[in-house]
């Protein structure tokens, strides 16, 4: 554990001689800077939840339409494009572009099982209507 170093074992601060001392252990606060960097994080997953559930929400209706026009669940040709612009969006933004590509690739595999039993059930009921 990094420990203010104006901190006794107990955890009292000692008395620091000037302002400027002050000042410096205003700064090595870490418990602050922690619950600081948490909240952004909390924030940031706030906002990631939102987009994936949107990004779902869209997806849910493109299986619906692919299922209503016998379109197969996945697009070989549309993912390739897809890893290409990500890896690149990646890159600028200083990601790993193999752990973008992994990401993308990973919310495909899940919206491809969805499409898949969108097709079961539609088939199911053409079945049962025919
Ligand atoms: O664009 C499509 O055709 C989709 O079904 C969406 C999506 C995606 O999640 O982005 C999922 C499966 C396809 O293989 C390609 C892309």
């Amino acid at each position: 554990m990094i420990r203010n170093p104006r901190q006794d074992n107990q955890g009292v601060t000692s008395a620091p001689a000037d302002k400027t001392a002050q000042d410096a252990v205003d700064q090595i606060n870490p418990g602050a800077e922690l619950a600081g960097l948490r909240q952004s994080i909390d924030n940031i997953d706030m906002a990631l939840v939102a987009m994936l559930a949107e990004r779902f929400r869209c997806t849910q209706a493109v299986g619906k339409l692919k299922a209503r026009y016998c379109m197969p669940p996945a697009d070989p040709a549309r993912e390739k494009q897809q890893i290409a612009r990500l890896r690149q969006l990646a890159s600028d933004a200083k990601l790993d572009p193999d752990f973008a590509e992994k990401f993308l690739n990973f919310i495909i595999r899940e919206v491809i099982r969805h499409h898949e039993a969108i097709a079961r059930q539609q088939d199911g009921v053409t079945e049962t209507s025919s």
